[in-house]
């Protein structure tokens, strides 16, 4: 596994953002382990966070014309990542967000910040059944803009509303790249080879043997 995958795992783990016990999950779904960005939650954290976005994004050579991030979680991903940008490649790209519920008073309207235009760069902290990347798409076609990519911290690798993964079904619906900072595989690498972690083992597996791809 690459160093900046240990070094993100680690970030994570450190504050608290990756837990393991049971918790539920916006699909329903019964899960032995969460990643909550919301956690990443002083400056220094989402200037990191926002590096490894950024570097994920430029090693990929991604086309984009605006970044967008999804309410809530992805709006100070979608900063963060901007920021990093940036500081790091003195690339200056709008950036979009969403309200979840229409505003009607004031500026009106359910986006804040540039327009959704063009091409577009989702960013956002998980991908598991792929409910929220398709409510994302909805405003994103709703706008006459198209998804050019999505980066994601952790791809939870879990099944869709078919037999593929999520991310299977959103790259052949939406015709883009999905990247990932992180997967359950390496999740899984990381906590078999940590005495700290490695008690999670066996119901990660049950998970993944329920939901996984
Ligand atoms: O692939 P899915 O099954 O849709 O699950 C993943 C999504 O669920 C969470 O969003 P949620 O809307 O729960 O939360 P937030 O408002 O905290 O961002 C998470 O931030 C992802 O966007
Ligand atoms: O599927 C979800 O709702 C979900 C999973 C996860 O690991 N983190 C999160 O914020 N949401």
């Amino acid at each position: 596994m690459q160093d900046y995958k240990i070094e993100f795992i680690q970030f994570a783990l450190s504050r608290g953002v990756l837990k393991f016990g049971e918790f539920t999950l916006k699909s329903g779904r019964k899960s032995p382990y969460f990643f909550n960005a919301g956690l990443f939650n002083t400056g220094a954290d989402l200037a990191r966070l926002g590096d490894f976005y950024a570097q994920a994004i430029q090693a990929n050579q991604l086309d984009y014309d605006v970044i967008f991030g999804p309410a809530y979680k992805g709006i100070p991903i979608g900063s963060a990542v901007s920021i990093a940008l940036f500081n790091r490649f003195n690339l200056d790209k709008p950036v979009c967000f969403n309200r979840k519920e229409v505003k009607d008073h004031g500026e009106g309207g359910n986006l804040i910040g540039s327009p959704l235009q063009n091409k577009v760069l989702l960013v956002d902290d998980v991908i598991t059944a792929g409910t929220a990347i398709r409510e994302a798409m909805d405003l994103i076609s709703a706008n006459n803009a198209q998804l050019s990519a999505v980066v994601i911290a952790l791809n939870r690798k879990e099944r869709g509303r078919s037999e593929l993964s999520a991310i299977q079904e959103v790259e052949r619906d939406y015709q883009c790249h999905v990247l990932s900072i992180i997967d359950l595989d390496d999740l899984m690498q990381f906590i078999k080879q940590d005495p700290q972690y490695n008690q999670y083992i066996p119901a990660m597996q049950q998970y993944r043997d329920e939901y996984g791809v």
